[in-house]
């Protein structure tokens, strides 16, 4: 790919700010005429002005050359900042596109390929591409004015050197492309490695807990090295083909260079040239060279930027989720009334990674109901929640919710109607209370607080000193585990929605908070259909329906007393959660 289209495709990223883009670009050559009429000027002097010596037309000429040198200072400046302003600008509207991609596309590939993936994504490849927009390409623009502007004051100055900084223009820009592929191939490999060190340091930090625990200091040392080992080379070799470039660029311009001044030794003895005229040549030959030498330099950048593009259109291409794609209008959400049941799955498939998880589950669960999903470890409770909140597509069979087709609900028609706490809710840093308003635009105070007594969290609120204004930092690190699960439970409850879906949202409470939360859910939730996954049998026995799930299927439903009676699996399972509460109760007896 070429310069040229390299930018037109970065550009279909970008909010056109033509104004001032202009502006920039106006002031810089300005910035570039002014600085180059310099070395003409000095040549003028040199020749006219100190051979006669007239002073006053001597601090006249130095009084323009100042001039010129201030406008373009002044110019410089004003284009800069400018530039800098659109690459900050230009690496938001990417981001900003990014971020809402990754808010679409399905929570598995986020879940699959890490948070580092997506930090390198959002934080480095916009910034490369803005950069390429903004400066790489503002260089090159430069450069080659310079370049131009040069050459034509060399040919009015003498067409023989004019011709000789000519033809130094393909030999210095050749140099390049005889390293070009080997550059490519490594700034591909360094900026695709980045990805993952960059999953890698995440995983680095968030592991510490185990990494110290577990004493796997030198194991991470040795993923350290063998993650790398490749980039070091890779890196190494890079800047060695970039250094080839570079000093091979110098040598041919040191031998112009000695060209010119051999050529305009001759001229000057000739009484062609003046000497004045011949520095200015020479001046302008520098402003042949360096600006080349620069041009050379940017292929990093360009194949930098061409990396980053590449890796944000593979991204792209990345399907958004079914829900993203439906329209509002598709959809009619019926919050009250309505004479189907509140959830409909019919021969219902999911398919994950090629494994059938969810196996052609049939279930339905009238408004209102109250339904603990159990089952064992792996048996696909998850798989099912987060097909409900649309995480993951049908691949067989329907879902209704509410009288309304699955399928046919947008994004924000299923967050109206549905809201799910996970086993490990998200706390963002904020306040306690922002992260439960979280849960509802317009919510009240009276609200909030509300939720907070439901959920038993009162009294450790009441003992902060700032209350539930109190600031909670990274994930909430300095709240236990349980204190964490009930703000994510607080903040579905003045979500207000029909359906809650609680996925083992109080594993990290005892058994009698446990039960309080339930108490208030239900009583809160009286009008609501609640589903909810957990391994205590008190809570379990006392919901209204009862569904055991086996291998993505659904093998038993019933009430507590039905199942009993049966004595198959959810007699097997209830056994295991009895003892499991069994030795907490008296774990607690003995605190
Ligand atoms: N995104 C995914 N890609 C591939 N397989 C997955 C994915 N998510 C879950 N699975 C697999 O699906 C199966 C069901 O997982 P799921 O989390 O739904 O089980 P669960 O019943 O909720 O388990 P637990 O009680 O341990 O939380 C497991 O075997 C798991 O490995």
């Amino acid at each position: 790919m070429n310069r040229y289209q390299l930018l037109q495709e970065i550009r279909c990223y970008l909010t056109p700010r033509t104004g001032k883009t202009v502006l920039a670009y106006a002031a810089l050559l300005l910035s570039l005429i002014a600085s180059m009429l310099q070395p003409l000027l000095f040549g003028f002097i040199i020749d006219h002005i100190l051979v006669r010596f007239e002073a006053p037309l001597l601090f006249q000429y130095l009084a323009l050359t100042i001039l010129c040198a201030v406008v373009s200072a002044g110019a410089s400046i004003v284009c800069y900042t400018i530039f800098r302003n659109l690459t900050i600008s230009h690496t938001l509207d990417i981001r900003e596109k990014l971020v809402a991609h990754t808010r679409s596309i399905p929570i598995h590939e986020i879940d699959k390929h890490g948070a580092g993936k997506y930090a390198a994504l959002i934080g480095f490849d916009s910034f490369t591409m803005a950069n390429y927009v903004n400066h790489v390409i503002v260089e090159y623009v430069t450069q080659w004015f310079t370049i131009g502007f040069a050459v034509v004051m060399i040919f009015t100055l003498d067409w023989k050197l004019g011709l000789l900084a000519l033809i130094t223009i393909p030999i210095v820009l050749v140099i390049p492309k005889l390293f070009e592929k080997s550059l490519s191939r490594y700034a591909h490999f360094i900026r695709t490695h980045n990805e993952d060190i960059g999953t890698h340091l995440y995983e680095c930090v968030e592991g510490s807990k185990e990494i110290r625990a577990f004493g796997l200091e030198k194991w991470e040392r040795k993923r350290n090295a063998a993650m790398y080992k490749g980039l070091v080379h890779a890196s190494t070799k890079e800047t060695l083909f970039q250094m080839f470039s570079t000093q091979t660029t110098l040598i041919v311009i040191s031998l112009i260079v000695v060209a010119m001044y051999g050529i305009g030794g001759f001229l000057v003895n000739d009484g062609v040239l003046k000497v004045g005229m011949l520095v200015a040549a020479a001046a302008y030959l520098n402003n042949v060279l360096h600006p080349l030498r620069a041009i050379n330099q940017t292929i990093t950048q360009v194949k930098q930027a061409e990396v980053a593009l590449e890796r944000v259109q593979e991204f792209f291409n990345v399907p958004v989720e079914h829900a993203q794609t439906v329209s509002e209008l598709n959809g009619v959400i019926r919050r009250e009334g309505g004479s189907r049941p509140a959830i409909e799955l019919d021969n219902l498939s999911i398919v994950l990674e090629n494994k059938p998880i969810i196996d052609k589950m049939s279930l339905t669960i009238q408004r209102g109901q109250t339904v603990a999903i159990i089952g064992r470890s792996g048996s696909g409770k998850s798989t099912l929640f987060y097909s409900l909140v649309g995480f993951h597509e049908p691949n067989e069979g329907t879902i209704t919710l509410l009288d309304q087709r699955h399928e046919l609900l947008s994004r924000s028609q299923l967050q109206e109607q549905v809201a799910i706490v996970f086993q490990e809710p998200f706390l963002f840093p904020g306040t306690i209370y922002e992260n439960i308003a979280l849960g509802k635009e317009t919510v009240t105070e009276e609200e909030v607080m509300e939720a907070v007594r439901a959920v038993r969290l009162d009294d450790k609120i009441a003992s902060l000193a700032d209350g539930i204004h109190t600031h909670i930092y990274h994930k909430g690190f300095q709240l236990s585990g349980g204190q964490r699960q009930r703000i994510g439970i607080a903040r579905a409850l003045v979500k207000d929605a029909d359906i809650l879906i609680l996925d083992e949202p109080t594993s990290a409470l005892d058994v009698e908070t446990e039960r309080h939360v339930m108490d208030k859910l239900r009583a809160r939730a009286s009008n609501k259909t609640v589903l909810f996954s957990t391994h205590r049998l008190q809570t379990v026995a006392e919901a209204d329906v009862i569904v055991v799930m086996d291998a993505g299927r659904v093998v038993e439903q019933g009430s507590h007393e039905e199942l009993m009676q049966r004595g198959q699996l959810y007699f097997e399972l209830l056994t295991t959660y009895r003892q499991e509460d069994l030795s907490e109760s008296r774990e607690l007896e003995r605190v």
